[in-house]
């Protein structure tokens, strides 16, 4: 499936005691057949009230604790599976409500935002007042700096520029802040032009997957920010590569997420070796 261009496996792994090991996570990544940005693995509820337990992995195999896009994605399969419009998921960040809409669009509610510096988590306390000193250009004029940074369950950072964000070499800078030291568990790291109360234009290099053309929370992370400094309204169209997505940060504190996901193709898949097999009637199609 996608969601706005994030590609996404959702795999089914109910009724089973294993998981996607992460060798099959990569070997699946380096197959043009199969390549993905994140897996979205549906295992058993593990607890009462909710509809399934979900496993997140980035296409280099490490596990991540939230991914928005691919929630939408998890969403319309089970609502296309159940006919049900609600639903209620656990991950490893914790619990999360969504809806499909009878407009075909998804909201997921991606929960309460994170600034404690040691829950995001950052090795030491930070302020967007302080540079974070680049790699590249002259260290008192650097190209991007003083980031918001926040979490959704996991790491971001997001650097404020005033002009076009598609003029910045994120897949140059992206890997190295990605491992700046600042991020102790690595971090996701956008470019966000703010563009209205309303509106802004966000790229992602997404922590394990690298440039990807929508990261949902990645989008929630930047709206809440760009809501903190007062440059936006509590609702914003976040405009990523891949097409809009509506971030509504609520007065119970949590961060509403609307967009899209699409179907693409479906098949068997090993989860031990990654080894996949696409549908007989669907691989005829292609030929
Ligand atoms: N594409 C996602 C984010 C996936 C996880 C991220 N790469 C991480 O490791 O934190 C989204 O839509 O939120």
């Amino acid at each position: 499936m996608n969601g706005l261009g994030n590609q996404i496996l959702v795999v089914d792994m109910r009724g089973r005691d294993d998981q996607v090991l992460p060798e099959a996570a990569i070997a699946l990544a380096a197959d043009p057949a199969t390549r993905f940005d994140q897996i979205m693995a549906i295992h058993d509820p593990k607890r009462d009230l909710t509809d399934a337990y979900v496993r997140i992995l980035n296409c280099d195999g490490s596990e991540a604790q939230a991914c928005g896009n691919g929630m939408r994605c998890v969403v319309q399969a089970l609502a296309a599976e159940t006919g049900k419009s609600l639903f209620t998921f656990q991950t490893i960040a914790g619990i999360l409500t969504a809806q499909e809409h009878e407009d075909g669009l998804i909201s997921v509610d991606m929960g309460e935002p994170i600034f404690d510096w040691q829950k995001i988590p950052l090795s030491e306390e930070f302020r967007d007042t302080r540079m974070i000193e680049l790699q590249i250009g002259p260290i008192d004029a650097p190209v991007l700096h003083s980031p918001s940074v926040a979490s959704m369950g996991n790491p971001h950072a997001i650097f404020w520029v005033d002009d076009d964000v598609w003029g910045y070499e994120l897949d140059r800078f992206g890997p190295i802040l990605e491992h700046h030291p600042l991020f102790p568990e690595r971090a996701n790291i956008s470019i966000a032009q703010v563009t209205s109360r309303s509106e802004m234009t966000l790229r992602t290099w997404e922590r394990g997957a690298g440039l990807t053309r929508a990261c949902g929370s990645a989008a929630c992370a930047a709206a809440v920010s760009a809501i903190r400094k007062r440059m936006t309204d509590r609702t914003v169209t976040v405009h990523v590569p891949g097409g809009p997505l509506v971030i509504e940060w609520l007065q119970n504190n949590h961060v509403v997420m609307t967009g899209p996901a699409e179907w693409e193709f479906s098949g068997a898949l090993d989860p031990r070796t990654g080894a996949f097999t696409r549908d007989a009637e669907q691989s005829e199609a292609a030929q």
